[in-house]
């Protein structure tokens, strides 16, 4: 409401009552919220990287295990695989006649030797007897002999015992070295096709795998398990750096299984950083943007307030309002000091004849140009202000009444002498009476009003275009 009324009195200005509603709703904001907005912004900013590390770095971990319960399952399939393989000769008689009770070389060579190696991977094949004597015996596709102390030289007699004492198809698998190199090995007893039960003889049949380079990179390829890799351990020692361990039945590391796991941090972390950290920064320039346009606005916007409510918008002097608080106070102070004022109340001779005859907008010019006028002959730190229509009023500061009369003498003559510019083309001459008045050091400001104007009225009666002295 106080805007409004602001601004039907200040005519002139472009700001709507809407827009001052606005400012008085929306208090202008500290310009010491935006570094804080800023800085939460910032806050934001590294903890969303923070999190996003944390994402990755757990992710890592999963990844990580992950791949190592691949490589695990793939080498328990291998198992499963090799045993299934075992389990259909172990069940042939056929098998076992050819193999144990009449070995036959050629038929070993055709049915397992190369067929086996080429199509199961199958490097090694033994039968044998119940104590540890091999009957038959298959490496890398060929018959080759091998004595019953090469044998044993192995821990097999655990994993001969443990097929033994396993349930029907009695067979189990683990990782063996047989002559320096580790095997994953299959064994299984010879069973009866028609009895389906442990042949009486107890013989066994073995199926075993070089672990080598070769194999892994089937198992890698197979598996699709990237970057797996295979190295022997010579001493036993699980080495430091292994993920997958491959131990025989005295947990005697054989084998050791690495791969190369791409790290989630490191393959997205600058991927995702950057759009991270470009769209904070997108977002932190353009809210900095927004708030000191912002600020800016309501700073213009708060500056035009202060004018339309202290100014006279026609002359742009002191409106009557601002004239009484500003002559109040230099009243206080004199008072206080002890120094001299004196008031000038001026207003212009016949000055209805010029609206009448021009109109009112030639009147507004000739009063902005007598307030322009005005200003140039009094000081600085005088006080000018529009008190009416066309009464003008100075409280001269530190002036007495020889000063007070200069001054409005010299007004006067300006005034007088002064060719006003009119629309009309011909410029138009005015006069202006001036009343002075000397504060009497006590009095207060109504007080000197009256009597400048008191003053005024004397020089209108006296012919116009004079000063009287109250
Ligand atoms: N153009 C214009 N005229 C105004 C404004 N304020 C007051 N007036 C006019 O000023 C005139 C004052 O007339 P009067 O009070 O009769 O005084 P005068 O014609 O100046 O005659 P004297 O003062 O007796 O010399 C009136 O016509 C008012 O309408 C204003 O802001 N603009």
């Amino acid at each position: 409401m106080v805007m409004k009324t602001i601004m039907s009195e200040q005519r002139g200005f472009t700001a709507s009552s809407a827009d001052a509603e606005y400012l008085l709703t929306h208090p202008v904001p500290s310009r010491s919220v935006i570094p804080l907005i800023l800085s939460l912004f910032g806050v934001s900013l590294v903890s969303i990287i923070g999190l996003v590390m944390l994402t990755l770095v757990s992710m890592e971990g999963l990844t990580e295990d992950n791949f190592k319960q691949r490589v695990k399952t793939a080498f328990n399939i291998e198992m499963i695989r090799q045993q299934g393989i075992l389990q259909e000769y172990s069940y042939w008689d056929e098998a076992h006649q050819k193999l144990i009770v009449e070995p036959d070389e050629d038929w070993a060579k055709d049915n397992l030797g190369a067929y086996l190696q080429e199509t199961y991977g199958i490097d090694l094949v033994w039968a044998f007897t119940s104590d540890m004597q091999p009957v038959m015996t298959l490496t890398d596709g060929e018959q080759v002999m091998i004595s019953a102390s090469e044998l044993q030289l192995s821990d097999l007699q655990t994993l001969v015992q443990a097929a033994v004492d396993s349930d029907m198809p009695h067979i189990v698998s683990g990782y063996r070295e047989f002559f320096g190199t580790p095997y994953l090995v299959s064994i299984g007893m010879f069973l009866d096709e028609d009895e389906m039960q442990k042949r009486s003889d107890g013989t066994f049949l073995l199926f075993a795998y070089r672990l080598d380079d070769h194999k892994i990179q089937r198992v890698r390829d197979e598996y699709l398990l990237p970057g797996l890799r295979f190295s022997t351990v010579n001493n036993g020692e699980q080495s430091d750096s292994a993920k997958v361990s491959l131990y025989n039945s005295q947990g005697v590391s054989l084998a050791n299984l690495n791969w190369d796991t791409v790290s989630p941090s490191d393959k997205y972390f600058v991927r995702l950083l950057l759009p991270v950290v470009l769209i904070f920064i997108v977002m932190a320039l353009l809210t900095w943007r927004l708030l000191v346009g912002e600020y800016a606005n309501r700073q213009l916007y708060s500056s035009h307030l202060i004018d339309m409510a202290t100014k006279d918008f026609l002359t742009n002097i002191s409106n009557r309002r601002e004239f009484y608080l500003r002559a109040n106070h230099e009243i206080s102070r004199s008072h206080r000091e002890q120094t001299s004022l004196a008031l000038l109340m001026m207003d212009l001779d016949h000055f209805k004849k010029i609206n009448d005859s021009l109109g009112h907008s030639a009147g507004d010019d000739v009063l902005a140009e007598f307030a322009r006028l005005v200003q140039e002959n009094i000081r600085e730190f005088d006080i000018f202000g529009r008190v009416g229509g066309e009464e003008f009023a100075v409280l001269l500061v530190a002036a007495d009444l020889a000063k007070a009369e200069e001054i409005g003498e010299r007004i006067r003559r300006v005034i007088g002498e002064y060719a006003f510019p009119s629309l009309s083309g011909s410029p138009l001459q005015c006069t202006v009476s001036v009343g002075v008045a000397v504060w009497d050091g006590e009095e207060a400001l109504d007080r000197l009003m009256v009597r400048s104007d008191e003053a005024l009225y004397t020089a209108k009666d006296n012919g116009r275009n004079r000063v009287s002295v109250a």
